[in-house]
């Protein structure tokens, strides 16, 4: 049997009845058979076609080959017998940890596992008529898989319940796992024909779940964003990216460090620029240990060749392109890029890393606007997969394309974005933020807020997460914008600015030291500075009562679902604006920054898909009954964009498009 490469089934079809005749009796008939049958694999055997190899008897790979089951990833279990004949195969721990990550792997590791049983640099199907000829003569009983006696370790409870516990701990709420935990103890304690039927009740149970569709959901909406379009009618497929194979970093501190290894372990030259003696030293020291670790880890060598480390914007001259890591502060921002105006040759490419002012104001004191534009990772840059493109109005198609060509290369899942205050993802995080606030002052505290997010399944709550990115950093932009300072009109009343409702509670606790996990205390106290253990304060509950008596606040109980509800609507609301308003261009963009770039949880699709899956109408009645209550503040009112969707019946995510259609795009 030639599988030249399978992915398996087409997961589109998960959305309907599934057609064709069953897959497990036409399976079971191909293992049964008395013709030895030998599976030939190039490119991938996955899911269905990874099940499909299975129940040959022999299997020979090609060495550039990747198998795996991936059912898990996509909300689902292998249902094709794959749970059954996988720990006959290899036991019960390898099966589990292939079968619960959906991991994929290469030929050579399947030939160690014993999945296969030769790896080939030739032509895998040439190879496996030869050995099917040699296996005509012997008995084939040994190799259907499915009569084999599943290796069982004497600990099987106890491997069974370890394994649980770590599922639970890294995917808390997610249901497939679970489904292949228990499908493989069917394959250790049950013969094959009721295992198939265990395997084939489970799968029942997540098919129609809303955790696959979302999972589903996802994995089209990471490939969706990646086809930008603009309103010229440049995109992903007409624009050609320049070849990248150089590039200059300013600025060494967290973020400028991550972009330089992200650049030199993809094989790109390096410099980076410091401003003082001291920092350039330690930046460098730092960036050489970080790829040498990387190096090690990955089984490489580390690309320490690329890297030059200077204090002169000079050596940048003959640079492909340079991103600007520097402080977030504008006028230092303007008078570094007047500056590599000066310096870079004509066509190079001006990037900033900015995580929300203006691309344009950049790009206007250059001498090549069409040349500037926003690559804003996301800390730490090496680590995280999230790249937001963000195109200013005069940058051109062939710097997109070349911005967001980089990012794959780099491994980034790359969003084009339009230009406005935050982009996409910092602009929706500031009504989800203020939500949480306002829940403090009314009763709520910092660990039951953060517990009721982590429970939805997001990997950090809002508060342990201000308290990892830094409380100062907000802080300062408050202060920068007026909200806080000399500049606040003194007849505001207290819990105001400029005209909404303003919690003051976060620059309070920045007024005692207290920016988060690096100086040991945030909403939260650590163990040390640059502690992770996020124990509750007393201080902070102290803070929370003396001010809620100190304007008069009544606390009341706050259940988990208003702190949801508030948090989230708040947040999708803010996304239906961003799309009335051509800063993203589909919802899927959306979802994507929020599940690579801030800890969404995947079996919830993203905030947008999230409020499809609850149903708009109720998104809108919920924030209809929010705003009566808080009218002062105006990111709760619901979008006109949410409710055109509603009033039209609210079509599923992948067709608002068709509504949003006709609206300005700053893409
Ligand atoms: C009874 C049920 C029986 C069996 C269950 C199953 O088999 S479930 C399906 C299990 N298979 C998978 O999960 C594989 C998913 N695909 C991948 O991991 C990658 O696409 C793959 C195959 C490794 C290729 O990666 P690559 O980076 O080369 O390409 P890309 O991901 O961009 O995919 C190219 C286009 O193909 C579409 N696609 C891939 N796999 C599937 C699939 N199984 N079903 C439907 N569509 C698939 C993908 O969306 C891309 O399409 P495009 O229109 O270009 O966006």
């Amino acid at each position: 049997m030639r599988m030249c490469s399978s992915a398996g089934a087409d997961i589109r079809e998960f959305a309907g009845p599934l057609r064709g005749p069953p897959l497990v009796p036409l399976l079971d008939a191909i293992e049964a058979g008395e013709k030895p049958v030998v599976a030939a694999i190039e490119g991938v055997a996955l899911g269905g076609g990874f099940e499909l190899a299975l129940v040959c008897h022999y299997r020979i790979v090609h060495f550039k080959a990747r198998l795996g089951l991936p059912e898990v990833t996509l909300g689902i279990l292998p249902a094709a017998g794959g749970t059954q004949r996988l720990p006959r195969l290899i036991g019960i721990p390898a099966a589990l940890e292939l079968i619960t990550t959906g991991r994929h792997i290469s030929a050579q590791e399947a030939l160690k596992l014993g999945i296969v049983d030769q790896v080939t640099e030739q032509n895998a199907c040439e190879l496996a008529v030869e050995f099917a000829l040699r296996a005509v003569a012997k008995p084939l009983s040994s190799r259907r898989v499915s009569m084999l006696t599943t290796p069982c370790p004497p600990d099987l409870d106890a491997l069974l319940e370890a394994v649980t516990m770590q599922v639970k701990r890294k995917a808390r709420g997610v249901m497939a796992p679970l489904a292949c935990i228990q499908a493989v103890r069917a394959a250790a304690t049950m013969p094959y024909s009721k295992g198939i039927k265990r395997e084939s009740e489970l799968m029942a149970t997540l098919f129609n779940s809303g955790q696959a569709r979302a999972l589903q959901y996802c994995f089209f909406a990471q490939r969706t964003a990646g086809k930008w379009t603009l309103p010229s009618g440049a995109q992903w497929n007409n624009s050609k990216p320049r070849e990248i194979r150089s590039a200059a970093i300013i600025g060494l501190g967290t973020m400028g460090r991550g972009i330089v290894v992200s650049l030199a372990r993809v094989g790109i030259s390096v410099i980076a620029v410091e401003s003082e003696k001291k920092l350039l030293e330690t930046g460098k020291q730092m960036v050489i240990g970080m790829l040498e670790r990387d190096a090690k880890r990955r089984g490489v060598s580390a690309s320490l060749n690329l890297l030059k480390f200077t204090l002169s914007l000079q050596d940048l001259k003959d640079v492909d392109l340079v991103i600007e890591a520097v402080f977030e502060d504008m006028a230092l921002k303007k008078r570094v890029f007047q500056e590599l105006s000066k310096v870079c040759r004509p066509a190079t490419l001006l990037c900033t890393n900015t995580s929300g002012l203006d691309v344009d104001a950049l790009a206007g004191v250059t001498d090549r606007p069409h040349l500037v534009v926003g690559m804003h990772f996301f800390s730490p840059a090496h680590v995280m997969k999230l790249l937001e493109v963000v195109c200013g109005p005069r940058s051109s198609s062939e710097t997109i394309a070349t911005a967001m060509s980089l990012g794959k290369r780099m491994g980034k899942v790359s969003v084009a974005v339009g230009n406005c205050p935050g982009f996409v993802g910092n602009r929706m995080l500031k009504p989800y933020l203020d939500q949480a606030t306002f829940l403090l002052e009314e009763g709520a505290t910092p660990e039951q807020i953060d517990k009721a997010l982590e429970d939805f399944g997001f990997a950090m709550g809002v508060f342990r997460m201000s308290d990892l990115a830094g409380l100062d950093v907000g802080w300062r932009v408050r202060k920068e914008s007026g909200l806080i300072g000399p500049d606040v009109d003194p007849k505001n009343p207290p819990r105001r600015r400029q005209g909404r409702r303003y919690c003051p509670i976060p620059d309070m606790v920045c007024e005692q030291g207290r920016f988060g996990q690096k100086t040991g205390r945030g909403w939260y106290m650590y163990d040390k500075p640059g502690g992770t253990n996020a124990k509750p304060d007393p201080l902070i509950q102290n803070l929370l009562e003396m001010y809620r008596s100190r304007y008069g606040i009544q606390p009341r109980n706050i259940s988990d679902q208003e702190i949801i509800e508030r948090c989230l609507f708040a947040l999708a609301n803010e996304g239906f604006r961003i799309l009335e308003d051509g800063i993203a261009a589909r919802p899927e963009d959306i979802d994507v920054i929020y599940l690579f770039g801030y800890g969404f949880p995947r079996h919830g699709g993203g905030p947008m898909f999230y409020a499809s899956m609850v149903g708009l109408e109720r998104v809108l009645e919920r924030l209809e009954h929010y705003h009566q209550a808080h009218p002062d503040v105006p990111h709760l009112e619901p979008s006109p964009l949410l409710k055109k969707l509603v009033a039209c019946g609210s079509p599923p995510v992948q067709k608002w498009r068709e509504h949003i259609k006709t609206m300005h795009s700053h893409l």
